[in-house]
Formats: C-alpha cells, structure tokens, sequence
C-alpha cells in the first residue's frame, strides 16, 4: 500500500509499484479465471487479463452478438469460450459481469456452481448491496469481492493498449480462504487498472449511481441540453451552438482538465473568460447542489436501484429503453455533432486529403 495525500487527506492505495505484474501472476497461478458475460466489461477485463499472462476463460449464451464478438476477439470455443453453465464449472474464480438485471435472474444457476474456496467477483456493489432487492446472497465458503473500473470497458481496453490504466476500486465482502485480498488485487492490477483504492460494496454502488446520474452522465446532459437550448432559442446556428456547448469542452478544454486540473485550465484561458467563469461558477453551484443532494438521497434510500430493477424487470424494457436513446440519438444537438465530428481534419473523407496532396 502506498500512503499518498489526497488534499490534506491520507488514503493508503495499491499501485503497480506495491502490487507489480509479476505479483499478479504468482497469485493466480493455478487459478482459472471465467468472465461470465462479454457486453462491454466482460471483453476488456478478459482480453486485458489474457494479455497480462492469466489464464482467462469467457462464459457467454449462445447465439448472442456477443458470443460473436468473442470469437472475433479470438476466443475459441470449446477452448476457452464455452457456455455460461460449463465456464462456471471450469472457473475457479467466477467474474460476473452480465448486466446487474441479468444477474438477478442468473444467480440460482451461478450459485449451484460456487464450491467451496471459489471466489464470486463483482465489478459493482448493487448485486450484494442490494440483496434484499436481488436476492444474491453468496455461500459462506467461498471469497466475495469487486474490482470496479472507474470508466467505460471500451476505456479499459483502449488504455490498456495505449500501456496506461483507468483506475478501480476495490472491496473484499468476505474472505472464506484467507486468501482474498491477495487474489482481488491480483484481478486489480490483471484488468489493466491504474491506482486500486480501497471501498465496501455498499461505498461503491451508492458512489457509482450517484456518479452516472450525476456529473458523469445524467447532469452533463441536462447542462450541455440547457445551454445549446438557449443559443438557439436566441438566434445561435447550430455549428456555434454546439461548438461553443460540446465540441470545445471536449476537444479543448476537458483534456486541459485531464492532464493538470481545473485551476490550470482557467490559467489557460482568457482573463475576461476567468473573471466570467469565476463569477458564474457560484451560481451553477447553488443552483445544482439540492439537485445532487436530492440523487444521493435517492441513491441512499435504495429508490435508484429498485427503479433500475422494477424497468429492467418489464417485458417491454428493451423497446422502451431504445426510443428513449433514440430520441437522445435524433435530437438536434447529437444530429448536430454527428456532422460536427464529420468535419474534424481527421475524419475527412481520404479522396479531400488525397486532393490536398
Ligand atoms: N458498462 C461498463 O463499462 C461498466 C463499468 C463499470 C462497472 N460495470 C458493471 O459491470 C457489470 C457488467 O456490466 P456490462 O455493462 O458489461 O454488462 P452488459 O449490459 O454489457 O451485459 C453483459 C452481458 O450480459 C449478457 N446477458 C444479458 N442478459 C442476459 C441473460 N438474461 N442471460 C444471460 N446473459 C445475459 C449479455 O449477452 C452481455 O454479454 C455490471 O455489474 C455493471 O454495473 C459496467
Ligand atoms: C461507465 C460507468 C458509468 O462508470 C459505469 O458505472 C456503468 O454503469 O456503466
Ligand atoms: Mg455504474
Ligand atoms: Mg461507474
């Protein structure tokens, strides 16, 4: 564990430095790690831990795109593809990543096969967080604990190849074998993540629901929707509109977040954009933080989980969830930005650079 000041706040977490590769190795060795799933976690963890050297097999239901994907991605059936019932007989460590509503309708036919001294990983709290919701309750003798990437499973991926890391939290619910921590750290640095810092099941989902709802999704949506809607309500083409809204933040400006903070982005642009941006950060604040304090309630009281389970549950969930992504899809700010990226030097059609040549 290295012990790094957060602010004027100590957090002891695990990096490659403490816990290196080679650690990792050792610590799995013998062990047969199944992802049960390849949606969007299951093939980055699988295909990062199978480039790391850990012997990895992939559990997935047949046909299904994704057990397409997986044998594109080079899993061989038979080898180290097979179907969700034989990879969990054959895993010795069970990574269960189907989505949190597939999970609950798996659990009987996962727990028939958690023997004594296999462990049960999550990359996310809500299964055992919320077990009166989800009935998954793991038996006493086997090892119980997440890894959860802090980003998308295509980022894991993509950074992993770019030789960087998406950092993860990790959580041991219960050590059967004594042996726990060891082996969910190994996963940790296998998955290809950056820093692990140290959380509880009930920690990580109630931060990872507010998060997605939050400033990672749910209110960067609400926020760049508000303000494309004003321009052009006053008159703003929608190039400007989305420019001045999107392209730039992303483009621009979030990677001057990115690489050295806030404080050094604003240092970076105009002192009339500073002496505005100071003035308005206070009432963007006022205004969102009863709508954050009103989330994290919810999230706390378990309303988000069961919302998510209860529209997970409908027959119809799929058709419902597609229109309302679709209406996301057509709205003019994201038709807008589909024909903004087009226009990016590199995405332009190979024959106009040919021209330029
Ligand atoms: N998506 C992410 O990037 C991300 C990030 C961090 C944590 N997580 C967590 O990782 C876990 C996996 O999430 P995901 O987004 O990769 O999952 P997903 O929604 O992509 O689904 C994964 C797999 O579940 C399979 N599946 C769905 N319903 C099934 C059923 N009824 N029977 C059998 N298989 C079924 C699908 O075929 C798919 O391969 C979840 O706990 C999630 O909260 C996801
Ligand atoms: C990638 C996210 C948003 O961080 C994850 O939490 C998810 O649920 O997909
Ligand atoms: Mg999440
Ligand atoms: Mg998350």
């Amino acid at each position: 564990m290295a012990l790094i000041n957060f602010g004027g706040v100590e957090e002891n977490v695990v990096t490659r430095d403490e816990f290196p590769l080679n650690k990792a190795q050792e610590v799995l060795n013998g062990e047969t790690v199944a992802i049960i799933g390849y949606g969007v976690q299951g093939p980055g963890q699988s295909l990062n831990l199978r480039d790391n050297g850990i012997n990895v097999i992939v559990g997935q239901r047949q046909p299904s795109r994704s057990w397409d994907r997986a044998v594109e991605d080079g899993w061989e059936p038979g080898v180290n593809l097979f179907s969700i019932e034989e990879a969990l007989e054959r895993g010795t460590i069970i990574c269960y990543l189907l989505s949190d509503a597939a999970q609950i309708q798996l659990w009987p036919t996962v727990k028939k096969h958690l023997t004594a001294g296999k462990m049960l990983y999550f990359s996310h709290g809500f299964g055992v967080a919320y077990s009166d919701k989800t009935g998954i309750v793991p038996p006493a003798d086997v090892d119980v604990a997440l890894v959860a990437p802090k980003g998308s499973g295509t980022s894991l991926r993509r950074l992993f190849v770019e030789g960087k890391g998406l950092n993860s939290s990790f959580a041991v619910h219960q050590d059967a074998t004594g042996k726990a921590r060891d082996r969910i750290l190994a996963l940790g640095i296998g998955v290809g993540s950056g820093y692990l810092f140290e959380t509880t099941f009930i920690k990580e989902v109630t931060s990872d629901l507010t998060g997605e709802r939050g400033t990672l999704m749910g209110a960067i949506q609400g926020l760049f929707q508000a303000q494309y809607e004003v321009l052009r309500a006053n008159g703003h083409s929608p190039s400007e509109a989305f420019n001045e809204t999107v392209e730039e933040a992303t483009q621009s400006l979030y990677p001057l977040i990115a690489e050295n903070g806030m404080d050094w982005m604003y240092a970076n642009c105009s002192t009339t954009a500073q002496r505005g941006a100071l003035d308005w950060k206070d009432p963007f604040y006022e205004a969102t933080k009863p709508v954050f304090e009103k989330l994290y309630a919810s999230v706390k009281a378990g309303i988000e989980a069961q919302k998510s389970i209860d529209s997970n549950s409908q027959s119809d969930y799929r058709e419902k969830l597609q229109k309302e992504l679709d209406e996301l899809h057509n709205s003019e700010m994201w038709q807008a930005g589909r024909a903004v990226r087009a226009l990016r030097p590199e995405n332009a059609p190979s024959v106009k650079k040919e021209e330029l040549v």
